[in-house]
Parts: C-alpha cells; structure tokens; sequence
C-alpha cells in the first residue's frame, strides 16, 4: 500500500500536520502550491554549483520515510544523500548501517556468515529505520528484491525505483570491486541476469525514476519532481473520492 499523502513543504516536519494524516479532509485539503522561488532563480540556483542548496525549489514533499530502491550503482546512496541536504532531512543507507552494528564491510559479512544471514541483517536494519520520522533510506541493492523487507518499506516508506539503463550502470559497478555478487568470473553475465531478475521488482516501488545523463544533481531534481507530482496526483484522487 503506497503512504498517505501526507504532504508538507520541502524540509518541514510539521507535527500537527502528522496528526492529521490519516484524515481524509486532511487530505482534501492539502493543495499544491505556488512555487516560493522563481523558475529562474531556480535555475541560477541549480546550475550554480552541483553541491549548493534549492536545487529542489519549494516542492510538495510527504512525511515519513523516503526510501530510494535499484540494483547496485544506480546511485541510491550518492542520491540519496544529497536528496536528504535538499530537503534538510537525515540521510541513512542500510548497508552502511549494517556495517556499523557488524564492524563488517558488506563483503566480509557476506564471506564470514553468508548472503542468507546478511539478508536477515539487512530486514532488521530496515525494521528499525523506518520507524517514521521524516529520514532519507538509500537501501541496499538486494533488500527490496527479498519479500520481508520489501513488505516493510512498501508499508512504511513512500518507495523511489532509480531505474538506469544496464550499460549505464554497469560501468559504475565496474569501477569498483567491493560488490560481493560481482565478484565472480563473468560479472557482466551475473549482472545482466539480475537486472532481468529484478526490474519487475523493482517496478512495484511508488514511483519509478529514470536516472538522468549527466551529474548526480539533475537525478536528485527529477526524483524531488517525482515526488511533487506524486504527493498533488495524490491529492487530486482524494478530492475526487
Ligand atoms: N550521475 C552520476 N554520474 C556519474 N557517476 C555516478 C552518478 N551517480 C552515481 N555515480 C557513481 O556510481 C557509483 C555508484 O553509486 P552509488 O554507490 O550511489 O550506487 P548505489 O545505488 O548506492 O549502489 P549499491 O547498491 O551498491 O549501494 C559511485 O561511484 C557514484 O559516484
Ligand atoms: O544488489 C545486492 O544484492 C547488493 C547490493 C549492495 O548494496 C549490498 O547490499 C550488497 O553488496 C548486496
Ligand atoms: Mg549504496
């Protein structure tokens, strides 16, 4: 079930508006609103630097968790946490978190104790992140491909699918050798076998997001757009009920 659209200005947590959300007039009357800073202004904004601040201008944003989802080297996490400064909400990522509770890196805890029990670690970590605040998750590549955690971010995030095309991403992963699943004689094949795998998967997230060519920061502004259309298309459905 995706969220309520519990929408509330970019970067605002507003605890009554929380207290409100499973109302339906609430809903009603959540409008979307005119833009605070100009198209122009956004623009000198967002081509000023990749790193400064409104690159996401006065958007509709919900409350409660946002979690980014898709294989490995799409860019969850490098999204992921410049969505959270945008929006000036905390930013996690489960396999950093696992590393942390484990003092493992992702591939000792797969060597030491196996993918099974990494996938059981990943849920757990999950569980207790999405516990409602206004964070910003960037999963691991696998945790939405495994039912349990998929059911918990389904229930408890509004879920993002960072959807890239295989070429794309596959010379990212290519960079580096720390992915366990890669490193196998043909990684290439392994690869492609998963992104067939689980793009249907991945499908079922909320919203899909094709990355964009270029810098980080214009994917970071096309998932903050997603949002926003999302959250009024929301909306609209709830006034017409
Ligand atoms: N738009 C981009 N242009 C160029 N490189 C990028 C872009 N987005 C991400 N990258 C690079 O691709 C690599 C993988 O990105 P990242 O680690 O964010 O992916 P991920 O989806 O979190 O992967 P994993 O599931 O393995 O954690 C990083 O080195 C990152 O800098
Ligand atoms: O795609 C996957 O299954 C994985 C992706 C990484 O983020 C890590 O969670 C781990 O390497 C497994
Ligand atoms: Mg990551």
């Amino acid at each position: 079930m995706p969220p309520e659209p519990r929408a509330a200005r970019k970067g605002q947590t507003d605890p009554a508006q929380r207290d409100r959300r499973n109302s339906p007039t609430a809903k009603a009357a959540v409008e979307p609103q005119a833009k605070t800073q100009s198209q122009s202004g956004a623009k000198k904004a967002a081509s000023k630097k990749a790193s400064s601040a409104n690159l996401v201008p006065a958007l509709l944003v919900p409350n409660g968790p946002i979690a980014l989802v898709g294989l490995m080297g799409v860019g969850k996490t490098t999204v992921g946490r410049r969505l959270a400064k945008e929006l000036g909400r905390p930013f996690y990522d489960s396999d950093d978190e696992i590393e942390k509770a484990s003092g493992r890196t992702v591939a000792g805890y797969f060597r030491d104790h196996g993918e099974d029990e990494f996938r059981a670690g990943e849920r757990r970590v999950i569980d207790r992140l999405l516990d409602g605040s206004d964070i910003i998750l960037a999963t691991g590549g696998g945790a939405f491909i495994q039912d349990g955690a998929r059911d918990i971010l389904q229930d408890r995030a509004l879920t993002i699918f960072l959807k890239g095309d295989f070429e794309t991403i596959f010379a990212r992963v290519r960079k580096k050798d720390t992915r366990p699943l890669l490193k196998v004689p043909n990684p290439r094949e392994t690869f492609e076998a998963l992104y067939k795998e689980r793009y249907p998967i991945y499908e079922q997230a909320h919203i899909v997001v094709n990355i964009a060519k270029g810098p980080h920061d214009r994917t970071v502004q096309r998932v903050a757009k997603a949002i926003d259309h999302y959250v009024k298309s929301q909306n609209a459905k709830a006034r017409v009920l």
